[in-house]
């Protein structure tokens, strides 16, 4: 099968978003044993990941810095992570696969995605990064001019442009990669923010969703499934409520019912939801949405949420 796995900014850091550099190489580590997993058993996959946590650390490190040394701009910053984590994605796979005497082939590809330059995205700030905050911090960094929000149980997190992905240029050369053999990690943070001008590619400040990018990319690249690893082993009805629910098999016209209710909230699971529903609408095929080590599991259909295409797929539970 050819499979689309996006791999969580906030599960490959800590509980508290810092995202140390030990705290990654670890997480990455525990999700590179599933991913071996199924290159092993034959997959042909495609590896994306999240940014949120690094790039928004980078953004305050510039900020902090910029009278000691030149500011670069925010999508330089996600340029900078998919160099980062694509690094640690390529050692943690290499050497799984090495311990199991398996040939490794894997290829860490900077892409960018292309977005509309008016696109409301830009005007409202939605997509969380960095650290979180207390409400003080956050007020005290809203003074100047910074978008802020609380994310209940968690604290107060920076907001910034996210637009949708249209394009991803480089698509021909994941194909070509794959059809060669080749793990291919790319559209790392959703893919640089890019707009074009004539034939010029010009960078734009945004964070773009990684879960929304994944769709796109698993719909260009003929994706059999989907994958949306993150924290949690499914998405959840009643999240956070003593009636919680965790959702196994789910059609199209029941996932769009449940996220009119607003059971996914914004910024977190809500964009994995819309992902997975506009790659079984697009495609006919099934998106899940598991957590990182049980990502083999959800490929062979034992947990995550699944959502297909009308009538339910069947056969399989939420954890
Ligand atoms: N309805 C829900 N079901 C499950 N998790 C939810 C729900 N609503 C919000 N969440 C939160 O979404 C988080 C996963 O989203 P996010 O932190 O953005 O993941 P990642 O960084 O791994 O992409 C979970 O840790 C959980 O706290
Ligand atoms: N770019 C992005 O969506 O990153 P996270 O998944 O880490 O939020």
């Amino acid at each position: 099968m050819r499979l689309v796995i996006a791999l969580g900014g906030n599960a490959m850091t800590s509980g508290d978003g810092s995202a140390r550099p030990e705290d990654q190489r670890t997480a990455i580590q525990g999700a590179m044993r599933s991913v071996a997993d199924l290159v092993e058993a034959g997959h042909q996959i495609v590896l994306t990941h999240g940014n949120g946590p690094q790039v928004g650390n980078l953004l305050l490190k510039n900020e902090i810095a910029a009278d000691v040394v030149p500011p670069v701009p925010l999508d330089w910053c996600v340029a900078q992570t998919q160099a980062t984590i694509g690094r640690l994605v390529l050692d943690a796979l290499d050497e799984e696969l090495g311990r199991r005497g398996h040939p490794s082939r894997t290829a860490v590809i900077v892409t960018r995605t292309i977005v509309d330059r008016d696109d409301p995205g830009f005007l409202v700030p939605t997509k969380p990064i960095g650290r979180y905050a207390t409400a003080e911090e956050a007020a005290a960094m809203q003074a100047h001019g910074q978008h802020w929000v609380e994310i209940p149980h968690k604290g107060w997190r920076r907001v910034v442009a996210s637009p949708e992905p249209r394009r991803i240029p480089e698509v021909g050369t994941v194909r070509a990669l794959l059809d060669d053999g080749f793990v291919v990690v790319c559209a790392g943070g959703g893919g640089i923010p890019t707009v074009r001008q004539g034939e010029a590619y010009v960078g734009i400040e945004a964070v773009i969703d990684k879960d929304l990018t994944a769709a796109l990319l698993a719909e260009q690249v003929g994706a059999d499934t989907l994958v949306i690893a993150t924290d949690v082993d499914a998405a959840v009805v009643g999240f956070g409520t003593p009636h919680a629910e965790p959702l196994g098999a789910v059609g199209l016209a029941e996932i769009r019912r449940l996220a009119s209710t607003g059971a996914f909230a914004a910024g977190s699971m809500g964009p994995k939801v819309e992902a997975v529903t506009r790659f079984a609408a697009h495609t006919g095929r099934t998106g899940v949405i598991t957590s990182l080590p049980r990502i083999d599991d959800a490929v062979a259909g034992r947990t995550g949420t699944r959502v297909g295409p009308d009538p339910v797929p069947t056969g399989t539970v939420a954890t």
